[in-house]
Protein backbone atom coordinates (compact mmCIF):
# COMPACT_ATOMS: atom_id res chain seq x y z
CA UNK A 1 0.00 0.00 0.00
CA UNK A 2 2.73 2.32 1.06
CA UNK A 3 4.05 2.13 -3.02
CA UNK A 4 0.96 2.85 -4.13
CA UNK A 5 0.54 5.69 -1.93
CA UNK A 6 3.64 7.04 -2.62
CA UNK A 7 3.81 6.38 -6.66
CA UNK A 8 0.37 8.28 -6.56
CA UNK A 9 2.09 11.05 -5.00
CA UNK A 10 5.35 10.91 -7.82
CA UNK A 11 2.55 11.00 -10.96
CA UNK A 12 0.70 14.09 -9.03
CA UNK A 13 3.46 16.10 -8.87
CA UNK A 14 4.03 15.53 -12.49
CA UNK A 15 0.90 15.65 -13.63
CA UNK A 16 0.52 19.36 -12.12
CA UNK A 17 4.32 19.99 -13.97
CA UNK A 18 3.68 22.99 -16.35
CA UNK A 19 3.50 21.09 -19.84
CA UNK A 20 5.83 24.38 -21.08
CA UNK A 21 8.99 22.45 -19.51
CA UNK A 22 9.43 26.10 -18.03
CA UNK A 23 10.25 26.39 -14.41
CA UNK A 24 8.33 24.64 -11.87
CA UNK A 25 6.42 27.22 -9.42
CA UNK A 26 7.18 26.04 -6.01
CA UNK A 27 4.08 25.97 -3.42
CA UNK A 28 4.02 28.19 -1.15
CA UNK A 29 3.33 26.20 1.93
CA UNK A 30 -0.10 27.73 3.13
CA UNK A 31 -1.26 26.45 0.04
CA UNK A 32 0.22 22.77 0.80
CA UNK A 33 -2.81 20.94 1.43
CA UNK A 34 -3.20 17.11 2.30
CA UNK A 35 -6.90 16.80 2.50
CA UNK A 36 -8.07 13.73 0.29
CA UNK A 37 -9.36 15.33 -2.64
CA UNK A 38 -5.94 16.50 -3.77
CA UNK A 39 -5.85 13.06 -5.21
CA UNK A 40 -8.59 12.86 -8.09
CA UNK A 41 -10.77 10.51 -7.67
CA UNK A 42 -11.06 9.19 -11.65
CA UNK A 43 -7.13 8.77 -11.14
CA UNK A 44 -5.83 5.86 -12.67
CA UNK A 45 -2.20 6.41 -13.27
CA UNK A 46 -1.38 2.96 -14.40
CA UNK A 47 -3.73 2.65 -16.93
CA UNK A 48 -3.03 6.35 -18.53
CA UNK A 49 -1.36 5.71 -21.82
CA UNK A 50 1.49 8.39 -22.91
CA UNK A 51 -1.06 9.66 -25.07
CA UNK A 52 -3.62 10.73 -23.24
CA UNK A 53 -1.18 12.04 -20.67
CA UNK A 54 0.17 14.21 -23.08
CA UNK A 55 -3.04 15.89 -23.75
CA UNK A 56 -4.02 19.45 -22.07
CA UNK A 57 -6.55 18.77 -19.56
CA UNK A 58 -8.17 22.12 -20.05
CA UNK A 59 -10.94 24.35 -18.02
CA UNK A 60 -12.13 27.20 -19.52
CA UNK A 61 -14.36 29.94 -16.97
CA UNK A 62 -17.10 31.90 -18.03
CA UNK A 63 -17.38 29.84 -20.74
CA UNK A 64 -21.67 30.40 -21.37
CA UNK A 65 -20.25 34.03 -22.94
CA UNK A 66 -20.11 34.77 -26.65
CA UNK A 67 -16.74 33.04 -27.08
CA UNK A 68 -16.24 30.24 -24.82
CA UNK A 69 -18.95 27.62 -25.94
CA UNK A 70 -16.96 28.09 -29.71
CA UNK A 71 -13.75 27.75 -27.58
CA UNK A 72 -14.76 24.53 -26.05
CA UNK A 73 -15.76 23.06 -28.89
CA UNK A 74 -12.71 24.07 -31.14
CA UNK A 75 -10.49 22.72 -28.48
CA UNK A 76 -12.48 19.60 -28.32
CA UNK A 77 -11.84 19.06 -31.47
CA UNK A 78 -8.45 19.13 -31.07
CA UNK A 79 -7.62 17.83 -27.27
CA UNK A 80 -11.02 14.99 -26.87
CA UNK A 81 -14.09 15.91 -25.68
CA UNK A 82 -13.53 14.87 -21.87
CA UNK A 83 -9.88 16.53 -21.80
CA UNK A 84 -12.19 19.85 -22.37
CA UNK A 85 -14.33 21.45 -19.12
CA UNK A 86 -16.54 24.40 -19.58
CA UNK A 87 -17.25 26.36 -16.88
CA UNK A 88 -19.81 29.32 -15.49
CA UNK A 89 -22.03 30.07 -12.81
CA UNK A 90 -24.95 30.39 -15.13
CA UNK A 91 -26.94 27.24 -16.15
CA UNK A 92 -26.14 25.99 -19.82
CA UNK A 93 -28.57 25.33 -22.64
CA UNK A 94 -29.62 21.95 -23.26
CA UNK A 95 -27.27 20.94 -26.51
CA UNK A 96 -24.02 22.81 -24.87
CA UNK A 97 -24.49 21.00 -21.91
CA UNK A 98 -24.64 17.41 -23.82
CA UNK A 99 -21.57 18.50 -25.86
CA UNK A 100 -19.32 18.05 -23.14
CA UNK A 101 -18.29 18.24 -19.59
CA UNK A 102 -19.35 21.01 -18.02
CA UNK A 103 -19.19 22.24 -14.17
CA UNK A 104 -20.32 25.28 -11.96
CA UNK A 105 -17.42 27.45 -11.41
CA UNK A 106 -17.66 31.29 -9.74
CA UNK A 107 -14.26 32.86 -10.10
CA UNK A 108 -14.85 34.81 -6.66
CA UNK A 109 -15.03 31.13 -4.86
CA UNK A 110 -11.06 30.55 -4.56
CA UNK A 111 -11.62 26.99 -2.87
CA UNK A 112 -13.86 26.01 -5.96
CA UNK A 113 -11.55 26.95 -8.07
CA UNK A 114 -8.83 25.03 -6.53
CA UNK A 115 -10.47 21.45 -6.21
CA UNK A 116 -12.10 22.01 -10.01
CA UNK A 117 -8.41 22.21 -10.68
CA UNK A 118 -7.16 19.45 -8.20
CA UNK A 119 -9.97 16.98 -8.91
CA UNK A 120 -10.20 17.40 -12.58
CA UNK A 121 -5.89 17.34 -13.20
CA UNK A 122 -6.30 20.84 -15.02
CA UNK A 123 -3.37 21.55 -16.68
CA UNK A 124 -4.39 24.55 -18.92
CA UNK A 125 -6.88 27.11 -17.75
CA UNK A 126 -8.75 29.82 -20.68
CA UNK A 127 -10.25 32.88 -18.42
CA UNK A 128 -12.75 34.33 -19.78
CA UNK A 129 -15.17 35.09 -17.27
CA UNK A 130 -15.48 39.31 -17.56
CA UNK A 131 -18.22 41.98 -17.40
CA UNK A 132 -17.53 43.99 -21.15
CA UNK A 133 -16.74 47.40 -21.26
CA UNK A 134 -20.49 48.51 -21.33
CA UNK A 135 -21.81 46.21 -18.39
CA UNK A 136 -18.83 47.22 -16.73
CA UNK A 137 -19.63 50.92 -16.75
CA UNK A 138 -23.08 49.95 -15.55
CA UNK A 139 -22.06 47.75 -12.65
CA UNK A 140 -18.08 49.03 -11.78
CA UNK A 141 -18.17 47.32 -8.23
CA UNK A 142 -19.39 43.84 -9.79
CA UNK A 143 -16.54 44.59 -12.67
CA UNK A 144 -13.93 45.19 -10.09
CA UNK A 145 -14.96 42.16 -8.41
CA UNK A 146 -14.96 39.70 -11.39
CA UNK A 147 -12.68 41.17 -13.50
CA UNK A 148 -9.95 42.25 -10.94
CA UNK A 149 -10.72 39.66 -7.91
CA UNK A 150 -11.67 36.76 -9.82
CA UNK A 151 -8.64 37.36 -12.24
CA UNK A 152 -6.33 37.28 -8.68
CA UNK A 153 -8.13 34.19 -7.79
CA UNK A 154 -7.07 32.73 -11.26
CA UNK A 155 -3.54 33.52 -10.90
CA UNK A 156 -3.25 32.04 -7.84
CA UNK A 157 -4.70 28.48 -8.39
CA UNK A 158 -2.75 28.76 -11.84
CA UNK A 159 0.51 29.71 -10.08
CA UNK A 160 0.02 27.20 -7.27
CA UNK A 161 -0.66 23.97 -9.75
CA UNK A 162 1.59 24.74 -12.31
CA UNK A 163 -0.91 25.44 -14.82
CA UNK A 164 -0.66 27.49 -18.53
CA UNK A 165 -2.89 30.51 -18.21
CA UNK A 166 -4.39 32.14 -21.12
CA UNK A 167 -5.91 35.41 -20.04
CA UNK A 168 -7.60 37.44 -22.65
CA UNK A 169 -7.49 41.63 -23.23
CA UNK A 170 -8.49 43.70 -25.69
CA UNK A 171 -8.51 46.68 -27.41
CA UNK A 172 -10.19 48.18 -24.56
CA UNK A 173 -6.65 48.28 -22.49
CA UNK A 174 -5.92 51.50 -24.21
CA UNK A 175 -6.93 54.62 -24.32
CA UNK A 176 -7.55 58.29 -25.60
CA UNK A 177 -3.74 59.14 -25.00
CA UNK A 178 -2.75 55.67 -26.83
CA UNK A 179 -1.58 56.08 -29.99
CA UNK A 180 -5.20 54.91 -32.23
CA UNK A 181 -3.50 54.39 -36.00
CA UNK A 182 -2.43 52.13 -35.30
CA UNK A 183 -1.82 51.09 -31.62
CA UNK A 184 1.54 48.64 -31.39
CA UNK A 185 2.05 46.55 -28.38
CA UNK A 186 3.70 48.63 -26.36
CA UNK A 187 2.58 52.48 -26.00
CA UNK A 188 1.14 54.43 -23.19
CA UNK A 189 -1.95 52.52 -21.80
CA UNK A 190 -4.23 54.69 -19.51
CA UNK A 191 -8.04 53.48 -20.66
CA UNK A 192 -10.65 54.85 -19.17
CA UNK A 193 -13.18 52.24 -18.81
CA UNK A 194 -13.10 49.53 -15.28
CA UNK A 195 -13.40 46.83 -17.73
CA UNK A 196 -9.95 48.61 -19.67
CA UNK A 197 -8.29 49.62 -16.49
CA UNK A 198 -9.09 46.04 -15.31
CA UNK A 199 -7.41 44.36 -18.59
CA UNK A 200 -4.16 46.42 -18.27
CA UNK A 201 -4.07 44.90 -14.38
CA UNK A 202 -4.68 41.42 -15.53
CA UNK A 203 -1.47 41.79 -18.40
CA UNK A 204 0.82 43.44 -15.76
CA UNK A 205 -0.20 41.31 -12.92
CA UNK A 206 0.08 37.63 -15.27
CA UNK A 207 3.93 39.50 -16.55
CA UNK A 208 4.49 39.64 -12.74
CA UNK A 209 3.72 35.83 -11.90
CA UNK A 210 5.77 35.01 -15.08
CA UNK A 211 8.44 36.82 -14.29
CA UNK A 212 8.71 36.42 -10.39
CA UNK A 213 7.03 32.55 -10.26
CA UNK A 214 7.42 31.65 -13.95
CA UNK A 215 4.23 31.11 -14.59
CA UNK A 216 3.06 29.88 -18.44
CA UNK A 217 1.06 33.43 -19.05
CA UNK A 218 0.18 34.09 -22.18
CA UNK A 219 -2.52 37.06 -23.17
CA UNK A 220 -3.67 38.29 -26.69
CA UNK A 221 -5.37 41.60 -27.35
CA UNK A 222 -8.20 40.46 -28.82
CA UNK A 223 -9.69 43.08 -30.97
CA UNK A 224 -14.38 42.96 -31.54
CA UNK A 225 -14.88 39.47 -32.43
CA UNK A 226 -17.80 38.81 -34.16
CA UNK A 227 -19.34 35.47 -33.88
CA UNK A 228 -22.31 33.77 -35.84
CA UNK A 229 -23.95 31.46 -33.17
CA UNK A 230 -23.55 33.82 -30.17
CA UNK A 231 -24.79 36.67 -28.36
CA UNK A 232 -22.10 39.20 -27.49
CA UNK A 233 -22.63 39.89 -23.68
CA UNK A 234 -22.47 43.70 -23.26
CA UNK A 235 -19.39 45.52 -25.25
CA UNK A 236 -19.08 48.64 -27.68
CA UNK A 237 -18.31 46.21 -30.66
CA UNK A 238 -21.66 44.60 -30.23
CA UNK A 239 -22.85 46.64 -33.06
CA UNK A 240 -20.99 44.37 -35.47
CA UNK A 241 -22.71 41.30 -34.26
CA UNK A 242 -26.56 42.30 -34.25
CA UNK A 243 -26.19 44.02 -37.81
CA UNK A 244 -26.14 40.92 -39.36
CA UNK A 245 -29.11 39.04 -37.28
CA UNK A 246 -31.39 42.29 -38.35
CA UNK A 247 -29.95 42.52 -41.70
CA UNK A 248 -31.20 39.38 -43.00
CA UNK A 249 -34.71 39.64 -39.97
CA UNK A 250 -35.66 43.26 -40.34
CA UNK A 251 -33.57 44.21 -43.62
CA UNK A 252 -32.64 47.41 -41.48
CA UNK A 253 -30.42 48.06 -38.34
CA UNK A 254 -29.97 50.85 -36.16
CA UNK A 255 -26.62 50.90 -34.65
CA UNK A 256 -25.59 52.53 -31.32
CA UNK A 257 -22.09 54.23 -32.69
CA UNK A 258 -21.74 57.26 -35.58
CA UNK A 259 -21.46 56.11 -38.67
CA UNK A 260 -17.30 56.64 -38.78
CA UNK A 261 -16.44 55.13 -35.64
CA UNK A 262 -13.62 52.41 -36.82
CA UNK A 263 -12.26 49.98 -34.65
CA UNK A 264 -10.62 47.07 -34.99
CA UNK A 265 -12.46 43.33 -35.46
CA UNK A 266 -12.24 39.73 -36.23
CA UNK A 267 -14.38 36.88 -37.09
CA UNK A 268 -14.53 33.93 -33.96
CA UNK A 269 -12.83 31.47 -36.19
CA UNK A 270 -9.93 33.37 -36.55
CA UNK A 271 -10.00 34.39 -32.64
CA UNK A 272 -10.21 30.83 -31.81
CA UNK A 273 -7.04 30.00 -33.98
CA UNK A 274 -5.17 32.22 -32.62
CA UNK A 275 -5.78 31.67 -29.41
CA UNK A 276 -5.21 28.10 -29.57
CA UNK A 277 -2.12 29.25 -31.37
CA UNK A 278 -0.07 31.09 -28.92
CA UNK A 279 -0.92 28.05 -26.59
CA UNK A 280 0.83 25.81 -28.55
CA UNK A 281 3.75 28.27 -29.43
CA UNK A 282 7.27 27.20 -28.33
CA UNK A 283 8.31 29.67 -25.51
CA UNK A 284 11.53 30.57 -26.71
CA UNK A 285 9.57 32.09 -29.72
CA UNK A 286 7.73 34.20 -27.29
CA UNK A 287 9.25 37.29 -26.91
CA UNK A 288 6.33 39.10 -25.22
CA UNK A 289 3.63 37.56 -22.85
CA UNK A 290 0.83 39.81 -23.89
CA UNK A 291 0.39 39.91 -27.64
CA UNK A 292 -2.14 42.25 -30.17
CA UNK A 293 -3.99 40.46 -32.74
CA UNK A 294 -5.36 41.45 -35.42
CA UNK A 295 -7.83 40.82 -38.66
CA UNK A 296 -9.26 44.10 -40.11
CA UNK A 297 -10.44 47.75 -39.32
CA UNK A 298 -13.68 48.96 -40.05
CA UNK A 299 -16.54 51.58 -39.35
CA UNK A 300 -20.41 50.65 -39.52
CA UNK A 301 -20.44 53.03 -42.89
CA UNK A 302 -18.24 50.52 -43.97
CA UNK A 303 -19.78 47.55 -42.80
CA UNK A 304 -23.23 47.98 -43.95
CA UNK A 305 -22.07 49.16 -47.61
CA UNK A 306 -20.78 45.50 -47.48
CA UNK A 307 -24.12 44.12 -46.39
CA UNK A 308 -26.10 46.12 -49.02
CA UNK A 309 -24.13 44.70 -51.71
CA UNK A 310 -25.38 41.25 -50.29
CA UNK A 311 -29.35 42.56 -48.68
CA UNK A 312 -30.62 45.62 -51.20
CA UNK A 313 -32.71 46.61 -49.56
CA UNK A 314 -30.68 46.89 -45.98
CA UNK A 315 -30.94 50.50 -44.49
CA UNK A 316 -29.01 51.50 -41.44
CA UNK A 317 -30.31 54.43 -38.96
CA UNK A 318 -27.81 55.36 -36.19
CA UNK A 319 -29.08 56.65 -32.64
CA UNK A 320 -25.91 56.93 -30.96
CA UNK A 321 -25.40 55.39 -27.47
CA UNK A 322 -23.14 58.48 -25.74
CA UNK A 323 -21.46 55.70 -23.23
CA UNK A 324 -20.64 53.33 -26.10
CA UNK A 325 -19.81 56.15 -28.03
CA UNK A 326 -17.57 57.80 -25.68
CA UNK A 327 -15.75 54.11 -25.10
CA UNK A 328 -15.09 53.03 -28.75
CA UNK A 329 -13.56 57.32 -29.17
CA UNK A 330 -10.82 56.46 -26.59
CA UNK A 331 -9.98 53.02 -28.16
CA UNK A 332 -7.63 52.25 -31.15
CA UNK A 333 -9.25 52.14 -34.71
CA UNK A 334 -6.18 49.92 -36.06
CA UNK A 335 -4.22 47.75 -34.17
CA UNK A 336 -0.29 46.79 -34.93
CA UNK A 337 -0.03 43.34 -34.69
CA UNK A 338 3.14 42.54 -36.15
CA UNK A 339 4.70 41.42 -33.17
CA UNK A 340 2.43 38.56 -33.39
CA UNK A 341 3.05 37.34 -36.97
CA UNK A 342 6.93 37.53 -36.25
CA UNK A 343 7.15 35.88 -33.32
CA UNK A 344 4.60 32.86 -33.45
CA UNK A 345 3.49 33.08 -37.48
CA UNK A 346 0.19 34.30 -36.18
CA UNK A 347 -2.01 35.04 -39.98
CA UNK A 348 -5.71 36.12 -39.79
CA UNK A 349 -7.98 34.20 -43.07
CA UNK A 350 -11.14 36.78 -42.48
CA UNK A 351 -11.28 39.81 -44.33
CA UNK A 352 -14.42 42.02 -44.01
CA UNK A 353 -16.02 40.30 -47.47
CA UNK A 354 -15.57 37.31 -46.42
CA UNK A 355 -17.03 37.91 -42.93
CA UNK A 356 -20.02 39.21 -44.40
CA UNK A 357 -20.62 36.26 -46.38
CA UNK A 358 -20.05 34.12 -43.79
CA UNK A 359 -22.36 36.43 -41.31
CA UNK A 360 -25.10 36.00 -43.57
CA UNK A 361 -24.97 32.89 -44.85
CA UNK A 362 -25.32 31.77 -41.29
CA UNK A 363 -27.97 34.04 -40.51
CA UNK A 364 -29.92 33.52 -43.82
CA UNK A 365 -29.45 29.36 -43.63
CA UNK A 366 -30.77 30.15 -40.09
CA UNK A 367 -33.98 32.01 -40.61
CA UNK A 368 -34.92 30.07 -43.66
CA UNK A 369 -34.68 26.73 -41.30
CA UNK A 370 -36.92 28.68 -38.77
CA UNK A 371 -39.50 29.73 -42.40
CA UNK A 372 -39.73 25.96 -43.04
CA UNK A 373 -39.99 24.89 -39.62
N1 LIG B 1 -16.23 39.30 -27.24
C1 LIG B 1 -15.30 40.20 -27.60
O1 LIG B 1 -15.46 40.94 -28.57
C2 LIG B 1 -14.05 40.29 -26.79
C3 LIG B 1 -13.04 41.15 -27.23
C4 LIG B 1 -11.88 41.29 -26.46
C5 LIG B 1 -11.71 40.52 -25.33
N2 LIG B 1 -12.70 39.68 -24.94
C6 LIG B 1 -12.50 38.93 -23.71
O2 LIG B 1 -12.78 37.55 -23.92
C7 LIG B 1 -13.38 36.99 -22.76
C8 LIG B 1 -14.69 36.33 -23.15
O3 LIG B 1 -15.51 37.32 -23.71
P1 LIG B 1 -17.04 37.06 -24.01
O4 LIG B 1 -17.41 37.99 -25.11
O5 LIG B 1 -17.33 35.62 -24.17
O6 LIG B 1 -17.70 37.61 -22.66
P2 LIG B 1 -19.22 37.47 -22.19
O7 LIG B 1 -19.58 38.70 -21.44
O8 LIG B 1 -20.08 37.07 -23.32
O9 LIG B 1 -19.13 36.23 -21.18
C9 LIG B 1 -18.51 36.34 -19.92
C10 LIG B 1 -18.97 35.19 -19.06
O10 LIG B 1 -18.43 35.37 -17.75
C11 LIG B 1 -19.34 34.82 -16.85
N3 LIG B 1 -19.12 35.31 -15.48
C12 LIG B 1 -19.51 36.48 -14.92
N4 LIG B 1 -19.20 36.49 -13.61
C13 LIG B 1 -18.59 35.29 -13.34
C14 LIG B 1 -18.06 34.71 -12.17
N5 LIG B 1 -18.10 35.34 -10.98
N6 LIG B 1 -17.53 33.48 -12.24
C15 LIG B 1 -17.48 32.81 -13.42
N7 LIG B 1 -17.99 33.32 -14.56
C16 LIG B 1 -18.54 34.55 -14.52
C17 LIG B 1 -20.71 35.25 -17.39
O11 LIG B 1 -21.74 34.42 -16.86
C18 LIG B 1 -20.50 35.10 -18.87
O12 LIG B 1 -20.99 33.88 -19.36
C19 LIG B 1 -13.54 38.14 -21.76
O13 LIG B 1 -12.48 38.11 -20.85
C20 LIG B 1 -13.44 39.37 -22.61
O14 LIG B 1 -12.91 40.46 -21.92
C21 LIG B 1 -13.85 39.55 -25.63
C1 LIG C 1 -13.68 44.85 -27.58
C2 LIG C 1 -14.13 43.97 -26.48
O1 LIG C 1 -13.30 43.92 -25.42
C3 LIG C 1 -15.58 43.85 -26.18
N1 LIG C 1 -16.27 43.32 -27.34
C4 LIG C 1 -16.22 45.17 -25.80
O2 LIG C 1 -16.66 45.84 -26.68
O3 LIG C 1 -16.27 45.48 -24.64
Amino acid sequence: MPVVWMLQRVASRLLQRPACGCQAPVLPSRFLGTSPQQIPADANFHSTSFSEADQPRVLITGGLGQLGVGLASFLRKRFGKDNVILSDIRKPPEHVFLSGPFIYSDILDYKNLREIVVNNRVTWLFHYSALLSAVGEANVSLARAVNITGLHNVLDVAEEHGLRLFVPSTIGAFGPTSPRNPTPDLCIQRPRTIYGVSKVHAELMGEYYYYRYGLDFRCLRYPGIISADSQPGGGTTDYAVQIFHDAVKHGRFECNLEPSTRLPMMYIDDCLRATLEVMEAPAESLSMRTYNVNAMSFTPAELAQEVLKHVPEFQITYNVDPVRQAIADSWPMNFDDSNARKDWGWKHDFDLPELVTTMLNFHGSESRVAQAN
